[in-house]
Formats: structure tokens, C-alpha cells, sequence
């Protein structure tokens, strides 16, 4: 059997981590594991961690590092047979910690993209609340305005998105995810791209992926679309 293979994406608020995980996942079939995607489920179930990280999410904070670890943790060890990407997670140098005591990492992806390209797609950011399906009405619009493509459901922009509000979330992102980049630097794993867009950034990722991911999956095509 192949070995594993183990990676993180980091970036801040609409820097295309969910975007490139996608493109990831399909191309290299790999999990796409979004830690937002999991908050919101247990939010939906009203588990005991998502009940208490929702009155953190309302007033625009970060999850505490113990609510994200309880968890997230379980769901990697339900993954343990599958090559994975985690998306949005570690978010500190805490999370990065307790990640590494539970797995060992392949690359740790992070994307650097200009402040004003982050505030101009996050103001064209539309998204399906039940899925998570992202649009953004330049780069990937949805066939009808305003509708999700596969449900026909209403689409929706998040309050998070607004740029007064993401001018605040950039300056906590940068803050707490420095000791996350140097953390993998030092490890030797991290891979920095900057760019202002993702379909330049894309190629190169395809390449490094092309030359790590065992080879049964490396027939992947790099399509940017699904
Ligand atoms: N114009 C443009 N929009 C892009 C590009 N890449 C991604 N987007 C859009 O930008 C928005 C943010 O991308 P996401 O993939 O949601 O970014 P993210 O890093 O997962 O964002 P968070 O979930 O807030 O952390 C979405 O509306 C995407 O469709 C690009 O190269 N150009
Ligand atoms: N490690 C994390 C991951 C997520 N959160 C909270 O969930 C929200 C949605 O996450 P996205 O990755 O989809 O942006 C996010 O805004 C945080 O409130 C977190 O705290 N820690």
C-alpha cells in the first residue's frame, strides 16, 4: 500500500484555501477536511462544542484551542486510513502543537495574497449556507444570480465579509499565525505562494503535489474546474 499523505493549508479570510482544496481534493483525490465545514456541522447538531463555539463565531472570535482540538481530533483519527487535506486548521500555534502530537504532516501549504485582493473578493463572496459552496460573482459565478447551481436554493453573503469587519480579522489572522508559518518552517515542510490569483498559484501547487503524492494518484490532470 502507498504511505499517507498529510497536508495543511493556511492563508487568511479569502485567500482561496477552500477554493484550492477543492481543486486538491479532485485532482489528487485526497479529503478535503474543512475545520469551518466541522464547526458549522456541530453548530447544526447542537453538539456540546458546537453550542459553545457558536457564541464565540457570533461575536467574530476565534473557537478557543481546546473547543477546536475536542473537535476536530476525533475526525482525523476516523481518518486515519485516507490521505488528507486540513483546511482552516491549525489557526494558532496551540492547534499546530496538538496536531503534531496526532499526526505527522507532508507539506503545510500557505497562501499569501494582497489585502486588496482579499477585500475585493470577499465583497463578491456568495455562498450556499446549507453545503458551504462557494461563489464569487467574478471568478466562479453561479449559473442564475444569487442561486446555488445545484440545489436552486437562495445564496447568501456572510456579515464576516463586509470590509470593515475583515480589515479586523486579517489583523488577528496575521497575529496568531505567524508562529504557525515559522512552526513549519522550521519543520522544514512549509511552501508559501503569493499571488493574486489563484488559477497562477494553482499550477505550482499541482506541481509540488505531483512530485509528493504517491504514485497511484499521480495520473491527476491539474483541472481547475471540478
Ligand atoms: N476574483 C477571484 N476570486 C477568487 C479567486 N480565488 C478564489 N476566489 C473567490 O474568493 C472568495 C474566497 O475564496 P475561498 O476559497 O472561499 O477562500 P478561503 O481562504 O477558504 O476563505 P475563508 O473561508 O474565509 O477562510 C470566493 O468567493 C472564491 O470564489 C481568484 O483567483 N480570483
Ligand atoms: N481552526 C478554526 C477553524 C474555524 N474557526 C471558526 O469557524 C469560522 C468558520 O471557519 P472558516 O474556515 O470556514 O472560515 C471561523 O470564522 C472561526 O470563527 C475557528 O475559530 N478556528
Amino acid at each position: 500500500m502507498s504511505k499517507l499523505f498529510r497536508a495543511v493549508i493556511m492563508g487568511p479570510p479569502g485567500s482561496g484555501k477552500g477554493t484550492i482544496s477543492e481543486r486538491i481534493a479532485h485532482n489528487f483525490g485526497l479529503k478535503h477536511l474543512s475545520s469551518g465545514d466541522f464547526v458549522r456541522e456541530n453548530i447544526s447538531a447542537k453538539t456540546e462544542a458546537g453550542v459553545l463555539a457558536k457564541t464565540y463565531i457570533k461575536k467574530g472570535l476565534l473557537v478557543p484551542d481546546h473547543v477546536m482540538t475536542r473537535l476536530l481530533l476525533p475526525r482525523l483519527v476516523e481518518m486515519t486510513k485516507y490521505s488528507w487535506l486540513l483546511d482552516g486548521f491549525p489557526r494558532t500555534l496551540a492547534q499546530a502543537e496538538a496536531l503534531n502530537s496526532a499526526c505527522d504532516l507532508d507539506i503545510a501549504i500557505n497562501l499569501n495574497i494582497p489585502l486588496e485582493t482579499l477585500k475585493e473578493r470577499l465583497r463578491h463572496r456568495w455562498i450556499h449556507p446549507a453545503s458551504g459552496r462557494v461563489y464569487n460573482m467574478c471568478f466562479n459565478p453561479p449559473r442564475v444570480q444569487e442561486i446555488d447551481d445545484i440545489t436552486g436554493e437562495p445564496l447568501i453573503q456572510q456579515e464576516d465579509d463586509r470590509p470593515e469587519a475583515l480589515v479586523a480579522r486579517l489583523r488577528h489572522y496575521k497575529d496568531v499565525a505567524k508562529p504557525v508559518i515559522d512552526f513549519y518552517k522550521a519543520k522544514g515542510i512549509l511552501y508559501t505562494y503569493s499571488d493574486t490569483e489563484t488559477d497562477q498559484i494553482w499550477p505550482n501547487i499541482c506541481t509540488l503535489l505531483s512530485t509528493r503524492i504517491p504514485t497511484i494518484q499521480s495520473d491527476a490532470r491539474c483541472a481547475s474546474t471540478p
